[in-house]
């Protein structure tokens, strides 16, 4: 993916690459031109607003930005669509006592935090019409008044945004404003999909095996061959980067120690075969690590789905529990419910209701 001004800046000397390298793992080419530009806007001022796909790694390519930009603040992070919209503006601006009912004490904000730093603002399309205002006129005047208070502040922060909202129609619309669009997208920086630079996955794999071993050095990782290679860099990643991690996590799991193959990566590992694949592989989870793996299959479905059908969903589990546990016990119901800790009554109950009979688990 080329950004739209990285001709202007090719012959650069990029003297903070190797900053962006140790953060933002990759060598693919799309890649290289993002750490390229990066290199050279991150010592600016200029406010920078990145795009991307879900899980791209639009955070980090912030804190990314935040090292290699020299400024000796820190980097403060809000997630505009994660705070209610009514407590927004006092977590940016921050309060003074008895500014409402609540403020007990002085609050510093966010802006203030990033005094002399960063100010991340991620998913700034979620913030309020009136709160965009308030925003619009801080980057004017670079002053700030928190809330209930008389005097201004003067703050200096460097703004970084992002958004995987498509900001510039929302504009047009008048969902956001057009005039603080215009200020915050003085640098747009777009985050290639994974699907684009999959000669990165196994630089990225490494870098998670290095990490899962900085945290237990004990710990065996999984070993991906070739084959498990190619059958990642064909895969579409709709979660990009945070699915490939997921992934990352279950194989840690289910291939410790152990080699994982393509057909381990299509059949048990890949998040869109879900559930039902994992109990495919004849792994022997120790007690209470089915609760791990589901969790992963959770925050998957969760990083790849527009919206989950929760009961339709539950009762998959259900099913594939009691599947797993009538062949664990050779069809054996009573056996089957103690392995599940049920009363045999609610195990037949469930079995109807589900329509699983003892033999059909036995035979499929
Ligand atoms: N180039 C990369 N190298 C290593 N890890 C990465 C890279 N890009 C992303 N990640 C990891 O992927 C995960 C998701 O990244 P991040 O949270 O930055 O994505 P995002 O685009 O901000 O997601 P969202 O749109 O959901 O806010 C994180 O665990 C991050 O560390």
């Amino acid at each position: 993916m080329t950004q739209y001004w990285q001709a202007a800046v090719s012959d650069v000397d990029a003297k903070n690459i190797s900053v962006l390298d140790r953060i933002l793992i990759g060598r693919s080419a799309p890649m290289l031109q993002l750490k390229q530009v990066l290199s050279v806007v991150a010592p600016t001022e200029a406010p920078v607003m990145v795009q991307g796909e879900t899980g791209v790694g639009k955070e980090l390519v912030c804190e990314a930005l935040h090292k290699a930009s020299g400024r000796a603040g820190e980097l403060v992070a809000v997630n505009c669509a994660a705070i209610p919209a009514d407590l927004l503006e006092s977590e940016l601006f921050g309060h003074e006592k008895g500014a409402f009912t609540g403020a007990d004490q002085r609050r510093i904000g966010r802006i203030e935090q990033a005094q002399g730093g960063t100010l991340f603002l991620d998913e700034i399309g979620d913030m309020p019409l009136a709160l965009q205002a308030k925003l619009l006129r801080v980057l004017e005047t670079r002053r700030i008044q928190r809330v209930g208070g008389r005097g201004e502040i003067e703050v200096d922060f460097r703004l970084v945004t992002a958004t995987h909202r498509a900001l510039a129609t929302d504009a047009e619309c008048g969902r956001f404003r057009a005039d603080l669009y215009f200020r915050i997208n003085v640098f747009p920086v777009s985050v290639p999909a994974l699907v684009q630079r999959t000669d990165d996955i196994p630089l990225i794999l490494d870098a998670m095996i290095r990490r899962a071993q900085d945290r237990n050095p004990d710990a065996m990782p999984p070993h991906f061959n070739q084959g498990a290679l190619r059958a990642l860099a064909n895969h579409n990643w709709p979660g990009n980067v945070r699915e490939l991690r997921n992934m990352f996590e279950r194989a840690a799991v289910l291939y410790a120690g152990r080699v994982v193959t393509a057909e381990a990566v299509e059949n048990v590992l890949l998040p869109t075969q879900g559930m039902a694949s994992i109990t495919a592989e004849p792994v022997r989870p120790e007690t209470g690590v089915i609760p791990e793996v589901s969790m992963d299959a959770v925050r998957t479905i969760m990083d790849t789905e527009q919206s989950v059908d929760m009961r339709s969903y539950l009762r998959d589990i259900e099913e594939m529990l009691i599947d797993a546990a009538l062949r664990k016990n050779g069809g054996c119901v009573s056996q089957a419910a103690r392995t599940l800790r049920l009363q045999r009554t609610t195990l037949i109950e469930k079995m109807k209701k589900l329509s699983i009979s003892r033999d059909g688990a036995m035979l499929n």
